[in-house]
């Protein structure tokens, strides 16, 4: 497929899209990097036509695309397809599971070709969950069932948006492999916004600042770009202007060591073990960093202290100075954690406005039941300046992008200042600038003990100064699943 955009122009919540002029020749990849804004998202309405009725209106000419012969991944169609199958589960009331929502049955239902998606189980590392409902899949997990949905269209034209985000090391690198190979009959346009993330086979780059198209380049040459070092500094006075609203409204909880401690934790699904044998004890004033493959349970266990994990009370737990189970209100445990995760992203499902999100963190609520005060209403305005959404306040969170829905929970997890934040790979869907913003502001809400981090993350840039304790899962070679080891560093 040969594209061109000619002065282009094409707004959405978060940035505008410009582009003077940039020809896609037939058989070309291109990767895409953008800093600001989500490229991915704009770029992959334009090209797919997606949304028909509510097409993405565009001034300018875009010639040469075939909307049928493209597909997209991006996170925004992961939650679309989690949340259709949420919606329609009726498992309970058929008494069996469906099968068109298992792994086998989502890819299947693209193709119709048991050969070409048994194929695509095997190559994308999925065949040990062929059976698995998507919808209990881990975040890297699903990833990858998205992609492998795409290609079981057979389109010839790919967009993938951020498709490394939430792989681990070992899949980031098994997926770079597959996607050379792929790239010598798919054209494909990989959205980026991480320096590491841009594949090495990919030979044209377009380099977007600030949703206009700067410049094209060999990837030879974007490796050296300058641009990169510049916007570093920019975020870094964001994060310092952040970090002054939260000491501002600086408040200090205590609770006896240890705050949080699992005695032989182990969690299981009918024939499955994720882990077992793990101890672990959390005190006052040390940040954690859980670390281990995709599936192997760190969201999981993330879950047992938040309490939305069902196997919680079969756990032997104290939190807070309390034994899980033992008549504790799980209100009053979740007034001193503040948590984001994909999990959370999908839950939060309600229609209330950007303001509200962050607003709603003050009553650990999905959406807010209650009047604010007017100090938690200005708060709450401080962050969204901070974040440059103070336009959107009143914007339904629904019709934000992804990567601003992001940004709000994030907010809205650190709004109350809880003595536990828990950050479950907390910067999917963030653009280049928004995660920096997060990264630092991160850094020093550790550093000076604001909150206690339990942090998740698959990046090695991603890798927080202050955290210097870690907890790993490894393959349980005796007993299957996981174990953990704790480290420090
Ligand atoms: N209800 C369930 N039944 C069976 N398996 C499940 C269920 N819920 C979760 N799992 C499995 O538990 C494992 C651990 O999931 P978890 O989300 O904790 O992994 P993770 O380490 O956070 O992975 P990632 O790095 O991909 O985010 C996964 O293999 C997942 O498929």
């Amino acid at each position: 497929m040969e594209i061109r955009f000619t002065q282009l122009q094409c707004r959405s919540s978060s940035v505008t899209m410009n582009i003077e002029d940039w020809l896609i020749e037939s058989q070309q990849s291109w990767g895409v990097f953008s800093t600001e804004g989500d490229l991915g998202a704009i770029l992959g309405q334009l090209l797919t036509r997606q949304t028909q009725d509510n097409a993405l209106a565009y001034s300018g000419m875009l010639s040469g695309v075939d909307y049928s012969q493209v597909a997209l991944v991006s996170l925004h169609e992961q939650q679309l397809l989690l949340e259709q199958i949420l919606e329609q589960d009726d498992s309970e009331a058929l008494g069996y599971i469906d099968p068109n929502t298992s792994v086998y049955g989502v890819i299947f239902t693209q193709c119709d070709d048991h050969a070409l998606t048994k194929r695509l189980l095997e190559q994308l590392d999925l065949t040990r969950l062929s059976d698995s409902q998507f919808t209990q899949l881990s975040t890297g997990e699903s990833r990858r069932v998205m992609l492998a949905r795409a290609v079981a269209t057979q389109v010839p034209f790919l967009v993938l948006d951020e498709p490394y985000a939430g792989l681990d090391v070992g899949h980031r690198q098994a997926l770079s492999q597959y996607l050379q190979l792929l790239s010598q009959t798919v054209q494909m346009l990989v959205v980026v916004s991480r320096e590491e993330d841009m594949p090495d086979w990919i030979e044209h780059v377009a380099m977007f600042n600030h949703g206009a198209l700067d410049s094209i380049m060999a990837k030879t040459e974007w490796d050296n770009h300058p641009l990169i070092s510049q916007l570093t500094a920019q975020s870094g006075q964001q994060s310092e202007d952040m970090l002054a609203l939260i000491r501002r409204h600086r408040h200090k909880p205590l609770f006896a060591n240890p705050v949080f401690q699992l005695h032989n934790g182990r969690v299981a699904y009918s024939d499955k073990v994720i882990f077992s044998g793990v101890n672990w004890r959390i005190d006052n004033g040390v940040h954690w960093q859980v670390k281990g493959p995709n599936g192997c349970g760190k969201s999981t266990l993330l879950g047992l202290i938040f309490g939305d994990h069902p196997q919680c009370y079969s756990n032997d737990i104290d939190i807070f100075g309390k034994k899980r189970g033992s008549g504790e209100s799980i209100w009053e445990i979740k007034k001193h954690i503040g948590m984001v995760s994909s999990a959370l992203h999908l839950q939060y499902r309600v229609n209330c406005s950007a303001l509200d999100v962050i607003v709603s963190g003050f009553y650990d609520s999905i959406g807010l039941y209650q009047q604010p005060t007017a100090q938690q209403l200005a708060i709450a305005s401080e962050w969204l300046a901070i974040l440059h959404m103070d336009q959107l306040s009143k914007t339904a969170f629904r019709q934000l992008e992804y990567g601003q829905q992001r940004l709000l929970l994030i907010a809205r997890a650190i709004v109350k200042q809880p003595t536990l934040l828990i950050l479950d790979e907390p910067y999917q869907g963030l653009d280049y600038l928004g995660r920096r913003l997060i990264k630092n502001a991160l850094e020093l809400i550790a550093k000076e003990h604001l909150s206690q981090l339990l942090y998740v993350s698959h990046y090695q840039e991603d890798s927080l100064d202050s955290i210097q304790h870690f907890i790993e899962f490894v393959v349980n070679e005796h007993q299957g699943g996981y174990l953990a080891v704790v480290t420090e560093s």
